[in-house]
């Protein structure tokens, strides 16, 4: 019946629990676990240290050429993430032309010659005004040490009126403060894009800010002070002259204004050329001119010219203010690809954009047509803001929808690609530092903090010259081949021409690879930054190629380890089966053991009876001339009645110390005649007691334990005769006649006759196996659990004791032992020894008395007798007669 221990509780919640997850071992914990014996640890592949050195120490000579190869280091632009670089430049209060100690006072000298209009009736409170001044002239904004963000503080009376506290905006790719450079700016801010301009890659710089900010001055400049532009065309120029690319490269130059006169609507106006207004179709405006420039004189030429055209106007803000946006662009081409392809497709524009400042009207004091142009300027100020902030929130949230701001204006339909985020940009944020432009100011960067997080997916494809895709698309592949052919034949001469010996000439695998995937190669000198820039990708393509070694030796080093582990673990479960198998057999026989002690023992001494009897018999045939027919090993109960009236004679032959030692030592299946005169020799030895050293058994210290609490019994010395010599092997058939004695002879033919010291101690082995016997002179005589051939006599008179008292011992009973025969014994082997047949024997001899024997039946006879309760046989007595009288007992 079963009871439901599982009983639920109405008021508990059972809670199952998953099963707790183990934790994987680390890799190296695992080998850790591996056994240290590991040998094949050494036979693991050595993984070689990682080669940062020879990596590091590559040099690239900066005079060599470097020829690009479509294989060669273009960053994945797809899929790089670029945020949009915001940098910020602080316009100072004044112009820098000395100290910075009187700036306030400069500043508003400047400012009264250059504003306009003129209060003039305010001159007679010039200690108010200065005061007022000196308080708007301290600068509204602090550049942080990493020049990274501005503190805005408003001016005290906003603090004090609106409780305008200060901000912090951060974020920005670099803060220029007043006292920055055009150079400065041009080499933080603009090198980076002029860089990508010259490795192919379009890009825009675009200056916004309120009016009189320092946006025309930071992107055009003055005579003294060149702004980007200026400093652009030099740059582009300079490196065009230092890698002598004139030949393969071209640049050109387009500068056009978006403005809208008298508040009307926006025109494109081309400030290069005295076209009428131009037209914009989609992004492009069609008709717009492209002057190619050879030298930085002839562009700054064309650009001194077109900025004379430019919109500009006085305003309260500014002396020179923009009135329209202008927008330049300088593209690069190659001549190869202007001959072959469309100009327009494969090249690299850079645009700088000079927006129009927002004006505030209090400030600037416009009117009429200057307010309609303010109305203009400010309207494409906020729908560039507007794009920029769609694509900001767009980006934030994709499901909100960029929206479309761009079609609100021709500047932002013109610079859709840009604002869309599909091209790189760079914005460039001008303020005015005094506490008067702290509106403006804060305006402006509060409008333009959310463009710092704008990010762009450069997914504009790589003009890498002439690696165009649609040109290739649209070329067959023999033009192809023509083409590689081409570039390798113009490469190779291009070197040899202009660098000579030192250039390094491209690897064959870089040109064939080039040729395979079919993405065009172009000989290009590069420059000093472009070694540098050449140098990194080698160093890194270095870096992949041992860092893909190291990696392939780490993965062949683990598939031996993981080989290893499976051997190891097969090898262990084979150890489990092993032991649980073993263990297995240790309970059987552990069962058999407490079970059947009894029969084992039996089985023993059954066992030992028949060595012995084979023994005898064999021996009789060859010593004794007694016929094999007439012996009957069968029937061993009847040899016992027929013996008990013969005697027995034992003669023992004097044998010498070495065929003892050599008796006991030997291993071998001597005969039985071999065995007697074995035996006989070594009883004849008087061997110390204490050769149980090396030359006794030591796996039968049982049997020495037995014989030692026999020692201590011992009662009757009298019982055993010490003698010097023994007799045995010789049998003399007393009584005629029975000729089936001699099996009880037999059995008795190999138990020596002996006569021993006390304390001596004979050993005799002479056996192949383990098994031993141990006779006690006069004393008992037994058999051993010997199996097989092997006999081993232990005598020792030192032991002999009486027989009475050694009823522990088990004793087998000879009456039983033919019955129990050989079945059992063939079956298993016996797991302990036995006393021998001899020492039982020995211990009757040793008990009977002469009375006894002359008894037909020794029922009751000696005491040990009629303590195990058995009946001596006729044969037993004749036979202990026979022994006793031989032995002289
Ligand atoms: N960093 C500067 N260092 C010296 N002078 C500067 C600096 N920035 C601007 N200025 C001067 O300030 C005046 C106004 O500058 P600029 O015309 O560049 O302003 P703006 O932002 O272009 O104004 P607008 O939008 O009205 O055109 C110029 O005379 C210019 O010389």
């Amino acid at each position: 019946m079963e009871t439901n221990t599982t009983t639920p509780c109405s008021s508990s919640v059972t809670v199952r629990r998953n099963p707790r997850r183990k934790a994987r071992d680390t890799p190296l914990f695992s080998t850790s676990r591996l056994p240290s014996q590991s040998t094949s640890s050494s036979d693991l592949p050595q993984i070689s240290s990682f080669p940062f050195q020879d990596i590091l120490s590559e040099k690239i000579q900066q005079n060599s050429p470097t020829i690009i190869t479509a294989t060669s280091p273009s960053p994945p632009q797809h899929s790089v993430l670029e945020n949009l670089k915001v940098y910020l430049r602080i316009r100072p209060l004044v112009p820098l032309k000395g100290s910075t100690k009187n700036a306030g006072e400069q500043n508003e000298k400047w400012r009264q010659k250059n504003v306009w209009p003129q209060n003039l009736s305010k001159k007679n409170s010039v200690k108010e005004k200065k005061i007022s001044k000196k308080k708007s002239n301290e600068s509204c904004i602090t550049v942080s040490e990493d020049f990274r963000s501005v503190t805005l503080l408003p001016p005290p009376p906003l603090q004090e009126t609106k409780r305008i506290k200060s901000e912090v905006f951060e974020g920005f790719s670099y803060v220029f403060s007043a006292e920055s450079t055009q150079s400065e700016v041009f080499e933080k801010m603009v090198n980076p894009l002029v860089e990508d301009f010259l490795g192919g890659k379009s890009g825009m710089l675009a200056a916004l800010g309120p009016t009189g900010s320092g946006k025309t001055h930071t992107v055009f400049g003055s005579p003294r002070e060149p702004g980007m532009v200026p400093l652009t065309l030099k740059r582009i120029f300079k490196s065009a002259q230092g890698c002598d690319s004139q030949s393969s490269r071209r640049f050109y130059l387009s500068i056009f204004e978006i403005c809208a006169e008298r508040g009307k609507a926006e025109r494109i106006c081309d400030l290069s050329s005295d076209k009428p207004d131009l037209s914009m179709q989609q992004s492009a405006i069609k008709g717009l001119l492209e002057v190619p420039i050879h030298d930085v004189a002839e562009a700054e030429l064309l650009i001194a010219r077109a900025l004379l055209k430019r919109s500009t106007a006085t305003t309260n803000a500014n002396s020179q203010s923009s009135r329209s946006q202008c927008i330049i662009n300088i593209r690069g081409g190659s001549e190869i690809a202007d001959v072959e392809t469309d100009e327009q497709s494969n090249s690299a524009v850079l645009s700088i954009v000079d927006l129009a400042g927002a004006e505030r009207e209090k400030r600037t004091g416009n009117q009429g047509a200057r307010l309609a142009e303010s109305n203009f300027i400010n309207n494409t100020s906020m729908v560039f803001g507007l794009c920029l902030r769609s694509l900001f929130e767009h980006q934030k949230n994709p499901k909100k929808a960029l929206q479309k701001h761009f079609q609100n204006s021709l500047l932002t339909r013109y610079l859709r690609d840009y604002l869309e985020g599909k091209k790189r940009m760079t914005l460039i944020l001008t303020v005015k530092s005094g506490e008067d432009d702290y509106i403006d100011a804060s305006y402006l960067l509060r409008q333009a903090s959310p463009y710092m997080k704008i990010k762009f997916t450069n997914t504009e494809p790589q003009p890498n010259l002439l690696c165009n895709k649609r040109q290739l698309q649209a070329t067959s592949k023999a033009e192809q081949s023509k083409r590689m052919k081409l570039v390798k034949f113009d490469a190779s001469m291009m070197e040899r021409k202009i660098v000579g010996h030192e250039n390094r000439l491209p690897d064959e695998g870089d040109l064939t690879s080039c040729s395979a995937d079919f993405k065009c190669s172009t000989p290009i000198k590069l420059n000093s930054d472009d070694l540098k820039k050449e140098r990194t990708h080698q160093i890194m393509q270095s870096f992949a190629k041992a860092l893909w070694n190291v990696l392939k030796q780490y993965n062949e080093k683990l598939k031996v380890a993981e080989s290893e582990n499976q051997i190891l673990r097969e090898n262990l479960r084979n150890e489990k089966k092993r032991s649980i198998e073993m263990e297995k057999e240790l309970k059987n026989l552990r069962s058999c053991c407490t079970c059947s002690k009894d029969n084992l023992m039996a089985t023993t001494i059954v066992k030992v009876g028949e060595n012995f009897e084979s023994m005898v018999h064999s021996e009789l045939q060859t010593s004794c001339g007694i016929d094999e027919e007439k012996l009957d090993l069968d029937s061993s109960d009847h040899v016992k009645s027929e013996c008990s009236s013969s005697p027995r004679k034992f003669e023992c032959t004097p044998g010498d110390d070495q065929r003892n030692k050599k008796c006991s030592g030997e291993k071998g299946n001597p005969s039985p005649s071999q065995k007697q005169d074995m035996c006989s020799e070594v009883l004849n030895q008087n061997i110390p007691s204490n050769l149980s050293g090396p030359e006794c058994i030591d796996e039968e210290q049982e049997h020495e334990a037995m014989v030692r609490s026999l020692e201590t019994d011992a009662s009757s010395p009298s019982t055993c005769v010490p003698n010097d010599n023994y007799q045995s092997s010789q049998i003399h058939e007393s009584s005629p006649g029975t000729g089936n004695i001699h099996e009880d002879l037999s059995e008795l033919n190999n138990v020596v006759t002996e006569r021993l010291d006390h304390k001596s101690c004979i050993t005799v082995r002479n056996s192949s196996n383990e098994s031993s016997t141990y006779v006690q002179p006069g004393c008992q005589l037994g058999e051993n659990d010997e199996i097989g051939d092997s006999l081993e006599l232990l005598v020792s008179l030192k032991d002999v004791e009486p027989t009475q008292k050694q009823d522990h011992v088990d004793v087998p009973d000879s009456g039983i032992r033919p019955n129990i025969s050989c079945n059992s014994s063939k079956k298993e082997k016996p797991k302990r020894r036995l006393l021998p047949k001899s020492s039982v024997l020995v211990r009757e001899i040793s008990t009977c008395d002469a009375d006894e024997f002359d008894k037909p039946k020794g029922s009751g006879g000696g005491k040990n007798l009629a303590a195990s309760g058995r009946q001596r046989t006729q044969g037993s007595i004749s036979l202990l007669r026979l022994l006793k009288s031989n032995l002289h007992l």
